[in-house]
């Protein structure tokens, strides 16, 4: 029987074992342009490895899921950082884990209010994008480069998430 994951609302201080949330944070908050403008500086810092590894920055255009979803599989990037900002300003969805002997654990759901993005760390359990509701696109900051930076783990029973309220 597929147990049914909770879904908590995303926070810097739940998500930090996994990365960081990317939102206008008071405390990182600068006055710059002659006060015209608040830089919210060095919200993260993307990570890449490998010789030949440079950062790039992409757009994903999400279809949304269809709930009860299954979450049956984790990946991670062990090259790279990834991280998922909303450019149509809509919740999202987000699954992370941490590693137990080099397979993931129990997922850790999270809703993502629309004015937050999410930084997962180089080698860090996640479930690959869920775009909530409608069709969703998003900026995406990781790594290209030489090397197999996709790992997968497909679980024997899969989870399931409900649609969350919004
Ligand atoms: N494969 C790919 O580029 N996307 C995934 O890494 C993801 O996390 O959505
Ligand atoms: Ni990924």
């Amino acid at each position: 029987m597929p147990i049914n994951l909770p879904i908590r609302p995303l926070t810097a201080q739940a998500f930090a074992p996994f990365g960081e949330v990317i939102e206008a944070d008071p405390p990182t908050m600068r006055l710059i342009n002659g006060g015209t403008t608040e830089r919210f500086h060095a919200l993260f810092s993307p990570e890449i490895a490998g010789e030949g590894a440079r950062v790039i920055v992409n757009i994903f255009r999400g279809q949304p899921r269809v709930f009860p979803y299954a979450i049956g599989m984790m990946e991670r990037h062990p090259f790279g950082s990834q991280s998922f900002s909303p450019l149509s300003v809509r919740p999202f969805l987000v699954a992370v884990s941490p590693d137990e002997d080099g397979k993931p654990g129990v997922p850790q759901v999270f809703l993502a209010a629309p004015h937050q993005g999410v930084n997962y760390r180089r080698n860090t359990w996640h479930h690959p994008l869920m775009a909530i509701g409608a069709v969703s696109d998003f900026l995406v900051v990781d790594r290209d480069g030489p090397g197999n930076n996709l790992e997968e783990f497909f679980f024997e029973t899969p989870f399931t998430i409900r649609e969350p309220q919004l």
